[in-house]
């Protein structure tokens, strides 16, 4: 079996960071592993509370899951602080696994800062080059190079001065677009364009946690970039049509509906007999 790690921050209410991610993998049939960076006091409607898992803490928990076992790939989501993120890039340094997707989580949905003020520069300089895509929202983008963005024009922009920053491969997500989303790719040489249809639901909680814990499957699972993406737009989009309406706020996505469509159609080709 093909495995991915997550080193991202737990949220309570599971509809983002390590939980989603687990989620994902799960629902990809991948073996799912974590590094708890922080611990999140949040639900639908907001960030109560975090406290940072210190770094020695975060190294020993990566040791632990490279010195065993072998990591087909990684997804890197809310890191907190330059002491987790300078420990995170030397061990990925140090064991290099084939596949790194970083989504740089800066702020949640809710509109609560998750990365310290002083965290970017590190994250840019120390963790960006080592990654194999780099997957930011609009805010995230426009945080990262400074340049506003209105259009498909502005994204493209962006993409090119975060490669020239270090990253090999950029996706711009167009969730914050206020047209159909539009999430564009940038391998250095050209722009790849991810057309999807808005879902009209305010239950997007996790959204980007879940896109990027889903190339990090189809990675682990020997596809390209590009046919990852793929697929992953295909996984939120089910996600998302199916979202969930529990608790008072932004709800979540709804990862079950992919596994139990996924059964229902291994049964229809009888390749699934047991219960799903
Ligand atoms: N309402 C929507 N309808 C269809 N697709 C959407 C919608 N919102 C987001 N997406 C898609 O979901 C993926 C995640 O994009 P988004 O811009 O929401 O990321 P994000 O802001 O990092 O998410 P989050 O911070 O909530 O985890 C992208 O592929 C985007 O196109
Ligand atoms: C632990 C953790 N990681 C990531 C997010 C971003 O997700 P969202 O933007 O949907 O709030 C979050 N809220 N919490």
């Amino acid at each position: 079996m093909r495995t991915a790690l997550t080193i991202a921050g737990s949220d309570s209410c599971a509809g983002a960071g390590i939980q989603a991610d687990l989620k994902t993998f799960y629902a990809h049939g991948v073996y799912g592993m974590s590094v708890i960076t922080a611990v999140t006091a949040q639900n639908t409607k907001g960030v109560i509370g975090i406290e940072n898992i210190s770094a020695d803490m975060v190294e020993k928990q990566l040791d632990a899951i490279f010195t065993d076992i072998k990591v087909d790939a990684v997804k890197v989501g809310m890191l907190s602080n330059r002491d987790i993120i300078k420990s995170v890039s030397r061990k990925l340094k140090k064991y290099s696994p084939d596949n790194i997707v970083l989504d740089p989580v800066m702020v949640s949905k809710s509109g609560h800062t998750l990365l310290g003020p002083d965290a970017k520069d590190i994250l840019l300089k120390e963790l960006l080059p080592l990654c194999t895509i780099v997957t930011p929202n609009i805010p995230e983008a426009e945080v990262i190079t400074g340049v506003t963005i209105n259009s498909i024009n502005d994204m493209k922009k962006s993409c090119k001065v975060i490669f020239e920053m270090g990253a090999k491969m950029i996706l711009i997500k167009g969730g914050h677009l206020s047209t159909d989303p539009v999430d564009i790719l940038f391998d250095g040489k050209g722009f790849k364009y991810f057309i999807g249809k808005r879902i009209h639901t305010k239950n997007t909680h996790g959204t980007g946690c879940t896109l990027s814990s889903a190339i990090a499957s189809n990675l682990a699972k020997g596809y390209s970039v590009e046919k990852s993406i793929v697929k992953a737009k295909e996984y939120i989009t089910i996600a998302i049509q199916n979202s969930l309406s529990i608790g008072k706020g932004i709800g979540p996505t709804n990862h079950f509906y992919s596994i139990y469509k996924k059964c229902n159609m291994l049964k229809e080709i009888g390749e699934f007999k047991n219960e799903c």
